[in-house]
């Protein structure tokens, strides 16, 4: 997979008019954005390499080896209190990417983008320009729909750059969708005008290869004179003087160099990493940077508002083949319809369907509300007695012990309910003033009761789903043989107190941290940067990424990622680029 292309930059500029830090999902989109001005200079700077020699990266069933290769920042959270139980140290991992695309060439490929909702009651809540109407035309700008019966709906757009693609496999999504129907839910397109409902997978893959921000992005603008991509270049800080970010230390082949920024330095490290950078840099909470004997430029609540989305996975047996398994995949067939064609079972993500669901099971949507259930679909046999999925995972020698020697042989798949709207708020800290020490992730998972409620609710639809004809035809059932229940085998199985155990246990990240560098009005006393997404009180500075959220989208967090990148993109270069997508959408919300 390796290819010659355009190639990071080797030798950087003392100055540049826009410093990005990070070339992740949104740092990738914004660093090409900005560089469509030939008169602007652009410098983007990635702590990762360039990802070509990771083969796993491109190819969307084997993802999860991406994770704890030398791609990923590797984080741990804090131990839980209230959950992680079955986890080593009760720590959840927290994988990111370090490499050119972000955690876009890590993350799983499915496409969503939230609930119109999410977006109004930001724009409610004091962000102009952040509502649904506002945000819709950003999300079609980059998307290149491949679905031929989504090509001429008003809420997916062609010809952007990232490759929007069906990539399924089996038949479990049609059953799945059969399912919902027998409960009186749509089939339909969750990103159309209604989210409540199933819907079949849409994924960033295109030909059957990662649509990451940087391969499908960045790399085709990086032969541009005026952009620069110094990869291997981790910034330690923003140097702030006088109330105005001038430039960032970053550290490069074993230097430490100053680079300076005319205009703006924009932040684009995501939800752990920006909001470390500012503290280091003397932007966060006046006590705890004084604990940590930073000079405070700025006092605002950077690190508070962690906010992520946890999911509980729900094995399923079948009497049926239609799992994806180890045959499946490890035959000479698969392998060469991948490497020959580019398609087949390796082509696919194996999460091929999801759902937005009201907890207390209400088929109509609206009324302002947003869903507090998503589900995932993920078809592939035995998930949770992986062995590469135990590490990835963090599970304890208790847990390994207790699957590996139980495992049974039935076929199975996994449902996946996902509590969309945590109430349960963490923080993120230093631990230390070197830039190299991990700060503390707390995201006091389930801290909140109406939590682990709201994931029992999502347990008892899957319940439900699995009742229905379609799925009994599939012999599809919850069953106590399943190794990962006896976790639980105090408890009357499929009583709540079990599944109560069962989510302490097991309920893991979806991996969608956000809300760290929380976008607010200028006097609200929550927020870090305001609706330009400048950082309160320092001039010449943004942050653009994930951290930004105001609170969790009701889905997926890349594209809401990209979303970001391409308003802020238009807000900085002061041009508005999506007149197109502006009349599309007219008269259809
Ligand atoms: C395993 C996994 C599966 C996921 N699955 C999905 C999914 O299926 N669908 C979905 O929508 N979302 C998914 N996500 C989440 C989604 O990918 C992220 O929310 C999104 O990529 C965040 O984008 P970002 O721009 O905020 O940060 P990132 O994409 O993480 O970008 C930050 C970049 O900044 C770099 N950086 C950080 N600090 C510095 C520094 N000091 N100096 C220089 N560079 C720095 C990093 O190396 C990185 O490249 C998943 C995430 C993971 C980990």
């Amino acid at each position: 997979m390796r290819d010659s292309g355009p190639q990071p930059t080797k030798q950087l500029n003392d100055t540049y008019d826009y410093i990005i830090v990070g070339a992740g999902s949104a740092g990738s989109v914004l660093a090409t954005r900005l560089s469509e001005d030939t008169g602007s200079t652009v410098l983007v700077l990635e702590a990762g390499n360039t990802g070509e020699n990771n083969w796993f990266i491109n190819v969307p069933l084997v993802s999860a080896l991406t994770q704890k290769s030398n791609e990923d920042w590797n984080y741990q959270t804090e131990p839980q209190q209230h959950a992680a139980f079955a986890m080593k140290e009760r720590r959840s991992c927290w994988p990111r990417g370090k490499v050119l695309g972000g955690t876009s060439a890590l993350n799983m490929m499915v496409y969503a983008r939230g609930s119109r909702y999410d977006y109004d009651s930001w724009a409610e809540e004091g962000c102009e320009g952040w509502s649904y109407q506002d945000v819709l035309p950003y999300f079609l700008k980059s998307e290149d729909v491949l679905i031929d019966e989504l090509k001429n709906s008003a809420f997916h757009s062609s010809g952007g750059e990232l490759g929007v693609s069906r990539s399924s496999y089996t038949a479990l999504p049609s059953v799945l969708l059969q399912a919902g129907q027998e409960l009186g839910f749509k089939a339909h397109d969750c990103h159309g005008p209604d989210q409540i409902g199933f819907c079949r997978m849409q994924a960033t893959v295109r030909d059957g290869k990662r649509s990451s921000t940087y391969n499908s992005i960045l790399k085709p603008a990086m032969s541009r004179a005026n952009l620069h991509v110094g990869v291997n270049s981790l910034v330690t800080k923003v140097l702030i003087h006088d109330g105005r970010a001038e430039g960032v230390e970053v550290m490069r082949e074993g230097r430490t160099l100053t680079v300076h920024a005319r205009k703006e330095v924009i932040l684009s490290g995501g939800a752990v990493n920006s909001p470390q950078l500012l503290m280091l840099s003397g932007v966060g909470p006046r006590d705890h940077l004084e604990d940590m004997e930073i000079d405070v430029k700025a006092d605002l609540p950077v690190g508070d508002n962690l906010q992520d989305h946890l999911m509980v996975f729900i094995p399923v047996l079948t009497n049926t083949s239609i799992p994806i398994t180890k045959d499946t995949v490890g035959n000479v067939w698969a392998l060469m319809d991948y490497v020959i064609h580019r398609t087949g079972v390796i082509a696919t993500t194996g999460v091929e369907a999801m759902a937005f669901l009201y907890e207390d099971g209400n088929v109509t949507s609206g009324n302002g509300k947003a869903p507090e259930i998503q589900f995932h679909l993920h078809s592939v046999h035995g998930f949770t007695e992986n062995e590469k999925q135990f590490e990835n995972f963090n599970l304890n020698e208790k847990t390994r012990d207790l699957v590996f020697s139980t495992a049974v042989n039935q076929s199975s798949f996994s449902m996946l309910p996902i509590l969309l709207h945590p109430k349960s708020h963490g923080t993120l800290r230093l631990k230390s003033k070197d830039p190299l020490q991990y700060p503390a992730i707390d995201p006091q998972y389930l801290q909140h009761p109406g939590d682990i409620k709201t994931l029992l609710k999502g347990i008892r639809l899957t319940e439900r789903l699995l009742d229905t004809k379609p799925m009994r035809e599939i012999g599809a059932s919850i069953d106590p043989s399943v190794p990962m229940y006896k976790l639980c085998e105090q408890h009357l199985f499929r009583s709540d107190a079990f599944w109560m155990c069962f989510i302490r246990q097991l309920a893991v990240t979806v991996y969608h941290p956000t809300g760290t560098c929380r976008i607010g009005r200028k006097d609200d006393p929550t927020a870090v940067v305001d609706p330009q997404l400048k950082v309160k009180g320092i001039k010449g500075l943004r942050v653009v990424d994930a951290s930004v959220m105001r609170n969790m989208p009701s889905g997926n967090t890349n594209a809401p990622s990209i979303m970001i990148a391409e308003k802020a993109a238009d807000m900085i270069r002061g041009v508005d680029t999506v007149q197109r997508w502006k009349q599309q959408i007219r008269g259809h919300l």
